[in-house]
């Protein structure tokens, strides 16, 4: 069939988007594949281009209100681009109205509530979704929104005792003690959300959870705990932390409470993908609702990179009487993929909006008053959301820095960066040399390491120590391409190492590389996102494998067989989530602009614990990003409140 010459027409302009990098080749690609499947109208292959434009930037959906309001902001794009995309198309609805008539009466939408004959796009209300992601959020939020309003009965005289033992000796900060009471209110839930930034004790308060469970389940005996996160490093750090505040725990409470067992009766801390039976190649997982996990109480941690399919994989898998505590920094980037999930669930966590109820429960199993300010009319969920709100470690100018980037004080953030007291840097106006000299500087004390060899010491505990050493220090870039880019950096080190003689390219592989893998590959057990380090193998000299340190535990593979690998000397900030480095160097591109916002600043901020330094070619480019926002649609909360 002959296309309509207005269809000519937009797929000329879509071309033409797409060879100037405002498209995804894919999303031209999926509308003229929805086209294939019924009547292509203007509108509907427009639509489904946008769709699947801001599905490829993270959004589960299109709001039809911002389509019709003010479509070039909703793209981020000129008005001009628009304005001759819309032209294209011809006679477009008018309004919000207009476009839910027209998409409505296309045979391709499922209007909610009509027959569902398994069309791709779902209309919503006003959001227009492809189906798969309509389906993992109807399901997130009803799952959530069910376990949020199944509260038990709780003995609250006996929880108190307990939470005064587990807490005892606590210096008292101002205002109540928020770790408390995430106990007390985690404790009467089937789920529980505890957020807060770096250093708030998020793992330190759920260790006490578990003592606290373990101290007044009736069957705590039997209990069976999982730890998860979405990575690998993410989960090793985890169960670490929660080993170490059990420890001391134990040393605290003494005899009381046997807590040496529950910690032996944990087990490892696992990816969210091995947890539910990864099956290579699909999206499918071994654990679901017609086989649920085997567990009575998981513990998720780095939520915040928990995207949307994965989380509804994840309470689908999850048995009803099963209890979920999720933990996560909601402030903290999102997902690459689409959703934001941890972030929409906690919108109103800093306000609180407890009620009556909740407040007093809270004060008779914790003996903490919630003060009225956080007090209000919040949903179920917010009654079992708690939000962690000071930080033992981040106190200094790091800690000042993320809190004013956090509140998008651009003025205050820029004081403390150029207050510079040798902790937090920026060098304002920088070159790419200012980064490859940071970063030789940065990098110099693993390659040392290597380059003096083992010394005699057992291989194991050498490379433990050069790993180490590794992760000292990294090479943050908000962008992947160009000069201020992983691309162009990762090059650039690698010449002036080289040059230097710290490292010596040979090819693809080389002693010293730091690689990431990109790919999960079930054949040799890594996984997206892992970091190693190539060394030589001991056992066959003159062949390469590539080390990983997992918690303590260092593990390796042929350099050969692993094939998604990039070098890893930078990496973005999205790959960081779930590290801390010593020292961090963030480095903001000059193109104004780029997907920058302030979350990935904070997120790049928060992955340093001692040293902070900050490039930017530009000075004006931080304050432009702080003041940006992520804003991913979704209709999450309005389903969970709904
Ligand atoms: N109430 C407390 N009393 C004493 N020390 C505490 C308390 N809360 C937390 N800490 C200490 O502060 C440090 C940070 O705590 P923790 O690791 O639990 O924070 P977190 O929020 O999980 O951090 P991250 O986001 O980096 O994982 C730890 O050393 C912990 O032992």
């Amino acid at each position: 069939m002959k296309s309509a010459p207005a269809l000519d027409a937009l797929w000329v302009q879509v071309a033409m988007l797409t060879e100037d990098g405002q498209l995804r080749r894919l999303s031209g690609t999926f509308a003229r594949f929805v086209g294939s499947l019924g009547t292509a109208t203007p509108a509907l292959m427009l639509a489904c281009v946008l769709l699947s434009e801001l599905e490829g930037r993270g959004h589960s959906c299109l709001m039809i209100d911002q389509l019709a309001l003010d479509p070039a902001t909703l793209m981020a794009w000129d008005k001009e681009q628009w304005d001759a995309l819309a032209r294209s198309a011809g006679t477009l609805p008018r309004n919000r109205k207009g476009w839910i008539d027209q998409l409505t009466a296309s045979d391709q939408v499922w209007h909610v509530g009509d027959f569902d004959f398994d069309q791709p796009l779902v209309l919503d209300g006003e959001r227009l979704y492809l189906r798969r992601y309509w389906r993992d959020e109807t399901l997130v939020a009803h799952t959530i929104r069910a376990r949020a309003g199944l509260v038990r009965e709780v003995d609250a005289p006996s929880v108190r005792i307990w939470l005064d033992i587990l807490f005892a000796s606590e210096r008292r900060t101002k205002g109540p003690d928020w770790q408390k009471l995430a106990c007390a209110i985690a404790l009467r839930g089937s789920i529980a959300i505890i957020t807060g930034g770096p250093g708030t004790g998020k793992t330190y308060t759920v260790a006490r959870l578990l003592a606290l469970l373990f101290a007044v389940a009736p069957d705590a005996g039997r209990q069976r705990i999982a730890l998860a996160a979405p990575t690998g490093k993410a989960a090793a750090r985890l169960k670490q932390s929660i080993d170490k505040a059990l420890t001391e725990l134990a040393d605290k409470v003494g005899t009381t409470l046997p807590l040496r067992d529950l910690t032996a009766r944990m087990g490892a801390a696992r990816t969210l993908h091995s947890l539910l039976g990864a099956r290579p190649d699909t999206r499918t997982f071994a654990h679901n609702k017609g086989n649920p996990l085997d567990i009575d109480v998981l513990i998720v941690d780095e939520a915040s990179m928990v995207h949307l399919e994965m989380m509804a994989s994840l309470l689908d898998a999850l048995p009803v009487g099963a209890t979920l505590i999720l933990l996560g920094d909601k402030d903290q980037l999102a997902s690459v993929e689409a959703g934001a999930v941890l972030g929409d669930l906690c919108r109103d966590a800093q306000a609180g909006g407890y009620s009556a109820a909740t407040m007093a429960y809270a004060l008779a199993a914790s003996g903490e008053t919630i003060p009225a300010e956080y007090g209000g009319a919040g949903g179920a969920l917010a009654q079992q959301t708690v939000m962690l709100r000071s930080s033992r470690r981040f106190s200094g100018p790091i800690g000042q820095l993320a809190l004013a980037v956090n509140a998008g004080d651009v003025a205050r953030a820029e004081e403390v960066l150029r207050a510079g007291d040798g902790t937090v840097r920026w060098i304002e106006h920088g070159h790419q040399q200012h980064v490859v000299q940071l970063a030789f500087d940065g990098y110099a004390p693993y390659l040392s390491l290597l380059g003096e060899g083992d010394g005699g010491q057992a291989h194991e505990t050498w490379v433990r120590a050069v790993l180490h050493r590794f992760e000292a220090f990294r090479v943050l870039c908000a962008v992947r391409e160009g000069e201020w880019g992983v691309g162009g950096l990762n090059d650039a080190i690698e010449q002036r190492l080289d040059g230097a003689g710290l490292i010596r390219r040979r090819g693809e592989w080389y002693v010293g590389r730091p690689v990431m893998i990109t790919r999960n590959d079930y054949g040799t057990g890594v996984f997206n996102g892992d970091i190693g380090l190539t060394l030589g193998d001991p056992a066959r000299p003159g062949s390469l494998r590539v080390y990983f340190l997992e918690g303590d535990k260092v593990r390796s593979v042929l350099a050969t067989r692993l094939r998604h690998v990039e070098t890893a000397f930078a990496m973005t900030v999205h790959k960081s989530q779930g590290s801390e480095f010593a020292h961090t160097v963030l480095v903001l591109p000059r193109e104004r602009g780029a997907m920058i916002a302030r979350e990935l600043i904070y997120t790049g901020i928060t992955r340093a614990s001692a040293q902070f330094t900050l490039v930017s070619p530009l000075a004006a480019i931080l304050g432009e990003s702080i003041a940006q926002r992520t804003q991913r649609a979704s209709g999450l909360r309005e389903m969970i409140s709904g």
